[in-house]
């Protein structure tokens, strides 16, 4: 089979996650928990799928958007914050999408949004007539401004653009916020959220007619069952059988119990799959009523 990158060969799919950066680890982690290898190339850009005819090419993440539109990659891992900003620049080009998100991935979790210096006192939008907004994001925030029937100006700056207002280069900012760390290093205050943001899987909105979409679709289903079992842990522990109803009202948030007897005892094993957090408080609340041998265990995928 050949492995030439540009052979327009369609029997194995590519994905375009992010050479270096915050969403670069994340990416393969999650990928190769859905049972995914490679044997990585040496300049290490393109790695051959080994598991799977699936193969990963390494960019920069502004990149991933053009290379799904262009056919180059079938899907790609990157922050829903570029997808959209690339989606709403290929709308106002040919009035129709091009990219949609697949899925939402659980990590990368950002915001966009407006800051202001410290000392503005914020009301509502309507303050923003006139002023002059720096941005990595100008298609988000135009788009943003329409909708609230606002005229301001839009600063395009491709890095550092938390530091423009004490350039003189603009009024206010529209920019990414996470723990909010950066806009207090510079004297600023977020004042409205334009969108939540994560990593999500992309792919373009016409579906595969080849192998690919058997292919995207396996991958889609393992994906699922990874995300649904992210932050699940299977609890197993033993109990005598009169104290099941004190112990299940501590696992609301679990699956219903499998509960076995215990060879030689008249005590009970217990095994349930909880979505939510086990808290070590949990674990003393489930001993104190009467659990013993609490094991808890984390679960990589569940195939329903
Ligand atoms: N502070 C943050 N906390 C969490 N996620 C963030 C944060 N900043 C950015 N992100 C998310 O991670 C994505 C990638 O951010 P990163 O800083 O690695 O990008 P970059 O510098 O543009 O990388 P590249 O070199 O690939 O162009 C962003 O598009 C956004 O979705
Ligand atoms: O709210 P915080 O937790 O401070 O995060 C926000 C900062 O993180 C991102 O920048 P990054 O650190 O990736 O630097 P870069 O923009 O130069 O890549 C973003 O562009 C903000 O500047
Ligand atoms: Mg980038």
């Amino acid at each position: 089979m050949s492995q030439t990158i540009g052979s327009g060969a369609r029997d194995r799919l590519r994905i375009a996650i992010q050479k270096s950066g915050r969403l670069a680890e994340p990416a393969r982690a999650l990928l190769t928990s859905c049972g995914l290898s490679w044997r990585e190339s040496r300049d290490r850009l393109f790695c051959y799928g080994e598991s799977l005819p699936i193969d990963l090419l390494l960019v920069r993440d502004d990149d991933i958007p053009g290379l799904i539109r262009d056919g180059v990659c079938d899907l790609g891992v990157v922050g829903r914050n570029v997808l959209l900003e690339q989606d709403i620049a290929v709308r106002r080009e040919r009035e129709a999408s091009v990219f949609r998100e697949l899925r939402a991935l659980g990590f990368g979790g950002c915001r966009l949004a407006l800051a202001v210096p410290e000392g503005w006192e914020w009301r509502d939008p309507s303050q923003l007539a006139g002023k002059r907004i720096a941005t990595s994001y100008p298609q988000i925030l135009q788009q943003w401004l329409d909708g609230q029937g606002v005229q301001a100006g839009v600063v395009e700056l491709s890095g550092s653009v938390e530091i423009a207002p004490k350039l003189g280069q603009a009024d206010l900012i529209c920019d990414l916020v996470s723990s909010g760390a950066t806009l207090a290093a510079n004297q600023l205050k977020p004042v409205m959220t334009l969108i939540e943001s994560e990593a999500v899987l992309a792919g373009p909105v016409a579906a595969f007619d080849d192998a690919r979409g058997e292919l995207a679709e396996l991958l889609l289903r393992r994906l699922d069952g990874v995300l649904r079992m992210r932050h699940s842990k299977l609890l197993m522990f033993r109990a005598p059988r009169e104290a099941i109803p004190s112990l299940l009202p501590l696992l609301p948030d679990a699956e219903a119990p499998t509960v076995m007897q215990v060879e030689g005892s008249d005590g009970l094993a217990l095994q349930a799959l909880c979505h939510g957090v086990v808290t070590w408080q949990r674990l003393e609340e489930l001993k104190q009523a009467g659990a013993s041998g609490l094991l808890v265990l984390p679960v990589e995928g569940m195939l329903a």
